[in-house]
C-alpha cells in the first residue's frame, strides 16, 4: 500500500519511486504509527511539521550548507528563539519538544538551557535556589549553559583543575582556572549565548580539598551581555559539524561569588566554612543516565535519515548494466547494494526498538526514585545505557558511512545531508562519555555480576544469562532454516556473551591471584572488556527487537516484514563478530556458512518492501535534509536547483578571476617577478 501521507509538498513523480510504492506489501501508516508511539502522536507531529514548515526560518535545510559559521549560529538562535515562544505559548511539554527538536534536527541556538542547565538546576540546587533562579530560567530572564569538561581533562572529572576557594571573611567563593589546561572547553552555548553556567570546581576550604561540586556562575551582564570581571569567554571554533552550536572556553580569574551560589542540595558550606555531605550524590548520575538514554534514539533519528536517502536514491539511481541488451537498472537491484543497505535499515530498526526499551526501563527507575525514594535500579540501568550509548553510536557511525558510499559521487555532497549526519553522530560517540570509556563503565558492572554469580548470589535481570554454564550449551541452529528462528538467535547472542564475560573474568582473577596488580591486570584485559561490553550491549539489542516484533499488535504483513529485519539484524551482526561466535561455540563453521547464505535470502525478502520500509520514517524533506532523499524523488532537479542558491555562482565570474587568473593569463603576473 502506498504512502497516504497528505502532506501536499510531497509530489510523487519519479517513476521508479511511484513503482516502488505501490509494490509495498505492507501499510507504512502501521509502522509510522508504532514509531510515534500511536495515532495521536503521529498526528501531533504532523500539526507540527505544518507549523514548523511553514516558516521560512525552518525551511530548506539544505541551504544549511552553504552558509558562513556566523550566519549559522545567528539563525540557529533566530531558530531557538523562535521555538522557545512556541513552546511557552503552547505549553508544550517535554516528550513533545522532543518530537519538535528531532523535526528540527536540533539546530537552534541555547539547546543547553532546557538539556543540562534547568534539569541540573532542579536535581542540584536547594529549595530556596529553585525559588531565586529557576523562575528565572524557564522566563529566559537568565540563560544558561553546564560547564564541567576541561581544556586538560573530560573523561577523568578527579583530574578536574577549576577551582572554587571559600572565603570565609566575605562568605564568597573565589572561582579560578589557574592554568591554561584549566579552561573550561567545549560546554555547548557558552561561547556567545549564556549570560550563566553551572561551573563544576574543585572546592576549597581552609587548603583543604573537597572534590567537585556545582556553582552558579553569571558569566555576562545582564543589560549589555558583556563578560563580567574576570571572565575570558569565546568560541573555540569551527568543528567537524554542530557549527551553529557555540561551544565555548571559559577562564576565570579571581571571579568571586556569593556563598549561596554553590548548589547546596547534597553537599553543604556554611558562613564559617564547615562543610557537610548527604552522601554520594546519586541524583546527578540520573541526570547524565537520561542524556545517554536519549543519544541512542539520538543515533536512531540520525541514522533513520542516512538510510532513507540512501534506499531512496538507490531506487531512482540507474548505473551500469548486468546485461547488455538490458537496461541500466535501479543501483538497489545489484546484490551488493541490498548488502550494504538492508542491514543499515536493519540496525537502524533495531536502535529504534531498544531504545524505546531503554527508555521505559529509565522511565521506571525514576518512578521508583520519585516514588520509594529508592535508587536500586540506578547502577543496572547506568551499565546499560553505557554500552548502548556507545554501540548504537558505533553502529550509527559505520551505517551512516555506509550510506554515504553508496550513494557515489553524489553522496559526498553537504546538500546529501549524510555528511551532517556522520559529524552529528560523530559527537555522539565522544559527548556524554568517550566509546571506549563507557564500555569499560559497563564491563566493570558485568565483572561484578559475574562475580555475585560465582558465589550464588542473584544478578540483574539484564544479566540472568550468566546464570547458564556456557559449557551445556549446544548450537541450536540443526538446519539452514533455524537459522531464521529468533529464539535460536537470543540464544546464541547469550551464549556469546556468557563466554567472553567468563573468559575475561577468569583471566583476571588468575592474573590477580598471581600476583599482578590490580590495575596491570585491568589494563591488560582493557581491550577484551571492551569486547564483552559490546558483546553484552549486542544481545540486549537483539532480544529487545525480538521482544518488540513478537509482541506487535499488528497485521500480520507487518509483523512479517519487520520480522524479515529482526533476522538480518542478528545474522548480520553474527556475521561481523563470526570470530567471536566461533571462538565461543555458539555456533561452528557449517553454521557460519548457513548464515551467510540466509542472510542473502533476506535480501530478496526485504528487497519489495525496501523504500516503503525507510517511506514508514514519514520524514518530512525539510527534517530529512537531503536533496539526495526527497520523498519525490527528483534529485537531478533539486541537485540542478540548489547551485542557483550557492553563493559561488551569485557571480558569474568570481572577483579572484580579476585579480589573480587574468593577471596570469595575459603574463602580467610572470612579469613581475
Ligand atoms: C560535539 C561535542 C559537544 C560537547 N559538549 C559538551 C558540553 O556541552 N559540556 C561539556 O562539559 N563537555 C562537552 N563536550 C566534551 C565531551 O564531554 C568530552 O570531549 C568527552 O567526555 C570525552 O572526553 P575527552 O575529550 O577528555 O577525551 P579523552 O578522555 O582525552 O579521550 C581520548 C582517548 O583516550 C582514551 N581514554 C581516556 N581515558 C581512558 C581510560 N580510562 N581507559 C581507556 N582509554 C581511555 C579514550 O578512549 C580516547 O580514545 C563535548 C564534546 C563534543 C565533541
Amino acid at each position: 500500500m502506498a504512502n497516504t501521507t497528505t502532506d501536499d509538498s510531497r509530489k510523487e513523480n519519479n517513476q521508479d519511486l511511484t513503482l516502488e510504492r505501490s509494490n509495498a506489501s505492507f501499510n507504512i501508516n502501521e509502522i509510522t504509527e508504532i514509531i510515534d508511539g500511536g495515532v495521536d502522536k503521529t498526528k501531533f507531529r504532523k500539526e507540527m511539521e505544518k507549523l514548523l514548515f511553514d516558516d521560512p526560518l525552518f525551511k530548506d535545510f539544505y541551504k544549511t550548507f552553504f552558509k558562513t559559521r556566523s550566519e549559522l549560529y545567528e539563525e540557529s538562535i533566530a531558530r531557538g528563539v523562535k521555538l522557545f515562544s512556541l513552546r511557552q505559548k503552547y505549553k508544550w511539554t517535554d516528550e513533545q519538544f522532543e518530537v519538535i527538536e528531532d523535526l528540527v534536527n536540533h539546530l537552534f541556538g541555547m539547546s543547553l538551557h532546557f538539556t543540562m542547565f534547568i534539569p541540573s538546576l532542579e536535581r542540584l540546587a536547594t529549595e530556596t535556589q529553585k525559588a531565586k533562579w529557576l523562575p528565572l530560567a524557564t522566563n529566559f530572564k537568565i540563560l544558561g549553559t553546564y560547564a564541567q569538561t576541561e581544556m586538560g581533562h573530560g573523561t577523568y572529572l578527579q583530574g578536574l583543575e577549576t577551582t572554587a576557594t571559600y572565603d570565609p571573611v566575605t562568605e564568597e567563593f573565589i572561582l579560578n582556572t589557574p592554568h591554561k589546561s584549566s579552561m573550561k572547553w567545549w560546554p555547548g552555548s557558552l561561547g556567545k549565548s549564556s549570560t550563566h553556567a553551572l561551573v563544576q570546581a574543585v572546592l576549597i576550604i581552609n587548603g583543604k580539598n573537597y572534590g567537585m561540586h556545582p556553582f552558579m556562575l553569571q558569566l555576562r551582564s545582564l543589560d549589555n551581555h558583556m563578560p563580567l570581571p574576570g571572565i575570558e569567554v569565546g568560541d573555540i571554533g569551527p568543528k567537524m559539524t554542530v557549527n551553529y552550536n557555540d561551544n565555548g572556553f571559559l577562564l576565570l580569574k579571581n571571579v568571586r561569588i556569593p556563598r549561596q551560589h554553590m548548589l547546596m542540595k547534597h553537599a553543604q558550606v556554611s558562613s564559617d566554612g564547615k562543610y557537610t555531605s548527604s552522601g554520594p550524590n546519586k541524583a546527578i548520575y540520573a541526570t547524565m543516565v537520561l542524556v545517554r538514554v536519549k543519544m541512542t534514539k539520538w543515533v536512531h533519528d540520525a541514522l533513520r535519515k542516512a538510510i532513507t536517502t540512501a534506499v531512496r536514491y538507490s531506487a531512482v539511481r540507474h548505473q551500469s548494466k548486468m546485461d547488455d541488451s538490458g537496461p541500466e537498472p535501479q543501483i538497489l537491484d545489484y546484490q551488493t547494494q541490498q548488502y550494504k543497505l538492508f542491514p543499515v535499515l536493519a540496525d537502524t530498526y533495531a536502535l529504534f526498538f531498544m531504545s524505546r526499551n531503554l527508555r521505559r526501563q529509565y522511565n521506571r527507575m525514576m518512578e521508583d526514585i520519585r516514588n520509594k525514594g529508592s535508587y536500586k535500579m540506578l547502577a543496572e540501568i547506568h551499565s546499560i545505557s553505557c554500552g548502548l550509548k556507545g554501540l548504537s553510536s558505533k553502529i550509527g557511525i559505520d551505517g551512516a558511512s555506509i550510506c554515504r558510499t553508496a550513494c557515489g559521487g553524489h553522496g559526498y555532497l553537504m546538500v546529501a545531508g549524510i555528511s551532517e549526519v556522520l559529524g552529528l553522530l560523530h559527537s555522539v560517540v565522544t559527548a556524554e562519555g568517550e566509546y571506549t570509556v563507557v564500555c569499560l563503565q559497563t564491563a566493570r558492572y558485568l565483572m561484578k555480576q559475574i562475580a555475585k554469580v560465582s558465589v550464588g548470589e542473584v544478578v540483574t535481570e539484564s544479566c540472568e544469562y550468566l546464570n547458564v554454564d556456557p559449557q551445556s550449551f549446544s548450537c541450536p541452529l540443526q538446519t539452514p532454516a533455524d537459522c531464521f528462528n529468533l529464539t535460536f538467535l537470543c540464544d546464541i547472542f547469550r551464549n556469546r556473551a556468557n563466554s567472553l564475560i567468563r573468559s575475561v573474568a577468569s583471566r583476571l582473577q588468575i592474573a590477580i591471584e598471581s600476583g599482578t596488580p590490580q590495575h596491570i591486570a585491568m589494563n591488560n584485559n582493557l581491550q577484551s572488556l571492551v569486547r564483552v561490553a559490546e558483546a553484552h550491549s549486542e544481545t540486549i539489542m537483539v532480544l529487545d527487537f525480538t521482544a518488540a516484533v513478537t509482541s506487535l499488535r499488528t497485521s500480520p504483513e507487518t509483523i512479517k516484514v519487520l520480522t524479515s529485519l529482526c533476522q538480518l539484524h542478528a545474522l548480520h551482526t553474527i556475521v561481523k563478530h563470526a570470530g567471536d561466535f566461533m571462538e565461543t561455540e555458539s555456533v561452528g563453521l557449517e553454521q557460519i556458512k548457513w548464515i551467510r547464505e540466509q542472510e542473502l535470502k533476506l535480501l530478496e525478502i526485504i528487497r519489495p518492501n525496501a523504500v516503503a520500509l525507510v517511506d514508514a520514517f514519514d520524514l518530512h524533506d525539510d527534517s530529512l535534509g537531503s536533496l539526495l532523499g526527497v520523498y519525490d524523488g527528483n534529485v537531478y532537479e533539486r541537485l540542478y536547483e540548489s547551485t542557483k542558491y550557492n553563493p559561488m555562482n551569485q557571480n558569474v565570474v568570481h572577483p579572484s578571476y580579476h585579480k589573480y587568473l587574468k593577471p596570469l593569463m595575459s603574463g602580467e603576473m610572470i612579469s613581475k617577478l
